[in-house]
């Protein structure tokens, strides 16, 4: 049996008077795959920012590695690429080797004899997605999803355990897209990074992640992606907690 590395329990959430989630439960194991689902405005990046600690927490508990999120002191353990990772425009002053190079200094601990220097760490993350060759480039000279994999170079240069996606596709084209699913499905498969993938392309994402978690203010369900996928449209939609047919169409 695999260890969770984050467990949230009976966590509900409001902003004044609305409630945005409500009486939340469930684990995520150590090696999985987690695709998050759910319509516009259903609660995802408020769970997020939760487990991240960023949003502070009202109701329930979470904890991470076994320690309350209050208390849970990242160290580099858990990492995130938001949504407008991939928006820098042309000119940007700021080459692929200096942004990858923040994810290495941020929370970096003491070096020691034998392991990798800082430019080691930004290399060996860029060759993990692809990017080593563009390790001088200026990020605002690259396309959506070169960037894209950059701030996946970034977040991945620590060596975290844990990776939240949020809508990393957003701003990719379509050809690049299954692309991106695949490299993602490389880092949880061969370096062991649990990953937790935000987004609205519930079709696109079966294939790839071990566990979906369908959510629309509570959770509406959590299980195997196949199991999901083999159930009538209708049943879906309820599940899903909106229109499975339009959700393709979304972005
Ligand atoms: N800081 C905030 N203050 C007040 N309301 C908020 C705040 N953040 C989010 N909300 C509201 O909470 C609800 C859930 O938002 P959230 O961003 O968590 O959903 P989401 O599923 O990530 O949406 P999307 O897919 O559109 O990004 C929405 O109705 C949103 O307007």
């Amino acid at each position: 049996m695999s260890k969770p590395i984050l467990t949230v329990r009976n966590v509900s959430h409001r902003y004044e008077k609305q409630p945005v989630l409500e009486n939340i439960t469930f684990e995520i194991n150590k090696g999985s795959f987690v695709g998050l689902v759910g319509p516009n405005g259903s609660g995802k990046t408020t769970l997020i920012k939760l487990l991240l600690g960023i949003e502070k927490l009202q109701r329930g508990e979470i904890s991470a590695f076994g320690q309350p999120i209050q208390k849970f002191k990242n160290k580099g353990r858990i990492s995130y690429v938001s949504q407008k990772a991939n928006s820098f425009g042309r000119g940007f002053p700021a080459t692929v080797k200096e942004v990858v190079s923040m994810g290495v200094m941020h929370n970096q601990k003491p070096l020691l004899p034998g392991q990798k220097n800082t430019l080691e760490l930004v290399k060996h993350a860029l060759k993990q997605v692809n990017m080593e060759d563009y390790l001088n480039r200026n990020i605002g000279d690259l396309s959506g999803g070169q960037q894209q994999r950059v701030f996946i170079a970034r977040a991945i240069a620590n060596e975290p355990e844990l990776l939240i996606l949020d809508e990393p596709t957003v701003g990719v084209d379509s050809q690049n897209v299954e692309q991106f699913y695949q490299l993602l499905s490389r880092l949880n498969q061969d370096l062991g990074i649990t990953l937790v993938l935000v987004s609205h392309d519930i079709g696109a994402i079966t294939t790839y992640v071990t566990d979906l978690l369908c959510l629309n203010r509570t959770i509406h369900y959590h299980g195997n992606p196949n199991d999901f996928e083999n159930m009538p449209d209708e049943q879906r939609s309820k599940l899903y907690g909106h229109n499975i047919n339009t959700i393709t169409h979304d972005h």
